[in-house]
């Protein structure tokens, strides 16, 4: 069962994802715990990310970070943590190096190489830390907002255990699935699987909405996407829910769906099984909203890059965002298009909240 937490006082984020009428958007932005702040560099001190991230108490101290700085403007905690944990839980070695990203010391380049994957993946075993950072942080947010959850997409997962970290051509995990597609679907359900155990485990620890990051679904073209994406993605969005209440966990949470450049799926993403759609930002809000047309509820999508233009820039952005969204009164999470980058001034992220906020209420 899951533990008795406190009563939520502030539970927008989870009715605008239901769809319900709501009195203003919610907000939270992605990597709204990460290098932008101070306080997070501080925490972190010179530790490795990942010996950061398998600590419960620091993880839960860097996720309220954003809570604390941004009290009465976010409206949700996402819990401190990284894609990468499930490739080290499938059994890879993966290191986040300074100022270059996440490293994997052996990739998967030939089909041979897969041997270094777990048969058995031992879920509760592997990611136990994840688990009891997500518990903390529920007893420590006392109900001030909901907890997100997440993991990222398989299809996202498989291209960097092939590319062994971050690309500009995806030539490595390019010539993978052409070359083997029966091995990389192969792959992609093993992957998915754990997925599900995951984001599962992660609500019957304490998480109250899940997130599916695909960040790299704007590689693929539309008919790959439909071939090594969508399918799997699909899957998370049905079996989620029911694994949930096979293990006793109660009520299925809230999903979102974020597939970083594949506007050209927005349709059919909103009929994937979420109950909402993140947004990058090559979306135009008015355009999407028709789209949408009330299926689901979009999250997005300024250009995080807006925040590095100043005041002025930001305001203007954020009022013709919150006009195409239709003011947020249904349907609409405030979100930038990708997370927040390490140079933002935190007080200009402020002011993209304060300046929503405001631009929403005068949309209504
Ligand atoms: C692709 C991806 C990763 N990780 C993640 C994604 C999907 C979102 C996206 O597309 O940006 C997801 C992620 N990573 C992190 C979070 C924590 C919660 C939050 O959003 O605040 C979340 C949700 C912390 C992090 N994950 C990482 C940092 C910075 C590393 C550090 O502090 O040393 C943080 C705070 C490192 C990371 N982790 C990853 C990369 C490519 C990098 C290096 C690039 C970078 O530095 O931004 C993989």
């Amino acid at each position: 069962m899951t533990e008795a937490f406190e009563p939520l006082k502030n539970d927008l984020i989870l009715r605008a994802a239901r769809g319900e009428p709501v009195e203003r958007p919610p907000m939270w932005v992605m990597r709204q715990a990460g290098r932008y702040l101070p306080e997070y560099n501080q925490a972190k001190g010179g530790r490795d990310f990942f010996s950061v991230c398998r600590d419960p108490e620091l993880a839960s101290t860097i996720t309220l970070q954003p809570i604390q700085r941004y009290a009465n403007l976010i409206d949700a905690a996402i819990i401190f943590s990284d894609i990468l944990v499930v490739p080290q839980a499938m059994g890879m070695a993966v290191e986040m190096l300074e100022a270059k990203g996440p490293h994997f010391p052996h990739p998967l380049r030939k089909l041979e190489d897969m041997a270094q994957l777990k048969e058995e993946v031992d879920v509760v075993g592997e990611l136990s830390y994840v688990f009891d950072a997500i518990r903390l942080t529920r007893k420590k947010l006392a109900g001030q907002v909901p907890l997100i959850g997440f993991v990222g997409a398989p299809w996202t997962l498989l291209s960097y255990m092939i590319e062994g970290g971050g690309s500009r051509t995806f030539m490595f995990a390019k010539t993978w699935i052409f070359k083997y597609p029966r091995e990389t679907r192969d792959l992609l359900s093993r992957i998915t699987e754990v997925c599900i155990e995951f984001l599962a485990r992660q609500v019957l620890a304490g998480a109250q909405m899940l997130q599916v990051f695909d960040s790299w679904a704007g590689e693929l073209s539309p008919h790959d996407f439909r071939t090594f994406a969508l399918p799997y993605i699909r899957q998370i969005a049905a079996r989620v829910p029911e694994r949930i209440r096979e293990l006793g966990g109660g009520e299925p949470v809230p999903m979102t769906i974020f597939a970083k450049g594949a506007w050209y799926a927005l349709d059919e993403l909103c009929d994937s099984g979420y109950q909402v759609v993140g947004l990058d930002w090559t979306h135009d809000p008015a355009a999407a909203m028709e789209i949408a047309n009330g299926r689901v509820t979009l999250q997005g999508n300024m250009d995080p890059n807006v925040l590095y233009g100043g005041r002025e820039a930001i305001t203007s952005a954020v009022e013709r965002i919150a006009k195409g969204f239709g003011g947020g009164k249904k349907g609409w999470i405030v979100n930038l298009g990708h997370g927040i980058t390490p140079l933002v001034d935190p007080d200009d992220l402020k002011w993209f909240f304060e300046e929503t906020r405001r631009a929403a209420a005068g949309c209504q």
